[in-house]
């Protein structure tokens, strides 16, 4: 028989050590309640912190902690479909300090989802880059987890009667009885998107040959690594900021994720669409910024039943653009609630570009060929974290076409256009707040 302590030298030095630690809270009580009636008892782990939300599930069988970290997350209590959560722990969440990052590892500084509910919380993890356990990082953050669950029971009556508000109670709240109906508090009432947006326009990569602004919503850093990889310069405006005073300055413009109601960023839209009239320069948008670019065309945001969460939707392309080939598949990574409205005929000058081969819900859109403008907003994550990366050069397809844009600016002015952004009348630019560095 091989004794304890072979076994111990025979795994990896980076791993031992690792696999012990779990919340000290295991035993306490924690209860998810519906505002349709079910409860469904468990265990507590994480803070011992009783909270409200819009209860979710997500289908992804990995990258929890890159979902956590996303704020389209916010105000939600994500539901793991996926039985054993928790396995490979959770990694520092520092990037490198140099000159073309955005300062995490992860989507965003913090856990921004409210809670999240898990069949079966790992008690032991292993990962040669892990630091802690899915507890204690959910403790650290201050968020709620349970687990002992059967999730399956609950994913199931979501997709019946649809995404439905929650509370997770714990400790001694669990024996509370339930919450009346007109007690929940409902996330989506909220702009949450002006809680995550940045506060002050900053800059990322100031180097970069080429300059896109964009506007944050709530932005998943791997938007932003995406688009600095690609050796852009990026300046991130807040949600409600008018691009159109400072556009002269850029080659692009991004539009970024971020979480509730599209509704509450009609004001963005409002200025997208006078930009959409006097700036003939590439515009890319994905999930909320895809959503406000559909607004700002004219066409309708609504609330779908349960949305689709996880990293397995198949989308189907309607038209070729940059790598993007019509009548291809693409599996892609998702997280939204809302989405755009199918109508027949679409506004003028706009057409489909992507459509979900599950549910058929309108999964991109863009500019038409003879609309004079290069304009693409799509439902889907083609910057995954995590998730396939089957589309992901549409992100070389926009930067390329800003490229393009500037050398024939370039060329037509016959000087440098090179130069860093000049802030409008107003607009405290603030050069790289978080350390910036990129990986390859
Ligand atoms: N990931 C996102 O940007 C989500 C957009 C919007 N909050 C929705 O749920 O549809």
């Amino acid at each position: 028989m091989i004794s304890p302590r072979i076994l111990r030298l025979a795994i990896p030095r980076h791993a031992r050590g690792l696999a012990s630690q779990v919340g000290n809270n295991t035993h306490i009580p924690g209860v998810l309640h519906l505002k349709t009636g079910q409860s469904f008892y468990g265990r507590s782990f994480g803070a011992p912190k009783s909270i409200w939300g819009e209860t979710v599930f997500s289908t992804s069988i990995t990258s929890y902690t890159e979902s956590m970290t996303d704020p389209s997350y916010r105000g939600q209590i994500l539901v793991f479909t996926t039985p054993l959560i928790g396995n490979y722990g959770v990694p520092r969440n520092e990037a490198p300090v140099d000159n073309k990052d955005v300062g995490v590892v992860l989507e965003s500084q913090n856990i921004q989802c409210s809670a999240v509910v898990v069949a079966d919380v790992a008690e032991k993890f292993s990962h040669y880059l892990a630091v802690e356990s899915l507890a204690s990082w959910c403790q650290k953050n201050g968020v709620p987890g349970i687990t002992g669950v059967d999730t399956r029971a609950i994913t199931r009556l979501l997709r019946d009667q649809g995404t439905t508000l929650g509370r997770v109670a714990v400790g001694s709240d669990a024996s509370l009885p339930p919450p009346k109906p007109e007690e929940y508090w409902d996330p989506t009432t909220e702009n949450l998107v002006d809680q995550a947006s940045t506060k002050a326009p900053y800059t990322l990569n100031p180097n970069g040959d080429v300059k896109i602004a964009v506007l944050d919503f709530g932005a998943k850093a791997n938007i932003l690594r995406s688009l600095v990889r690609r050796n852009a310069s990026v300046t991130v405006l807040p949600w409600n900021f008018d691009f159109n005073t400072v556009r002269d300055q850029y080659d692009g413009l991004f539009l970024t994720n971020g979480p509730g109601d599209p509704k509450h960023c009609m004001e963005a839209a409002m200025n997208l669409r006078r930009t959409f009239q006097e700036w003939n320069k590439p515009i890319f948008g994905i999930c909320m910024g895809h959503q406000v670019i559909g607004m700002a065309a004219g066409l309708e945001a609504y609330r779908m039943m349960f949305g689709n969460r996880g990293h397995n939707q198949p989308v189907l392309a309607l038209a070729s653009s940059g790598s993007i080939r019509a009548g291809r598949v693409y599996v892609t990574s998702q997280n939204h609630q809302y989405a755009l409205k199918l109508q027949d005929p679409f506004p003028e000058g706009w057409e489909p570009f992507f459509i979900n081969c599950n549910d058929s819900s309108v999964e991109g859109i863009k500019s038409t060929a003879d609309s004079g403008k290069k304009i693409w907003g799509v439902q889907f994550h083609p910057e995954s974290a995590g998730g396939p990366l089957d589309t992901i050069e549409m992100f070389t397809d926009f930067v390329n076409e800003c490229r393009a844009m500037r050398l024939h600016r370039r060329a037509e002015t016959g000087g440098d256009v090179m130069g860093a952004p000049k802030a409008a009348p107003g607009m405290a630019t603030v050069e790289s707040p978080q350390p910036i560095s990129v990986a390859a």
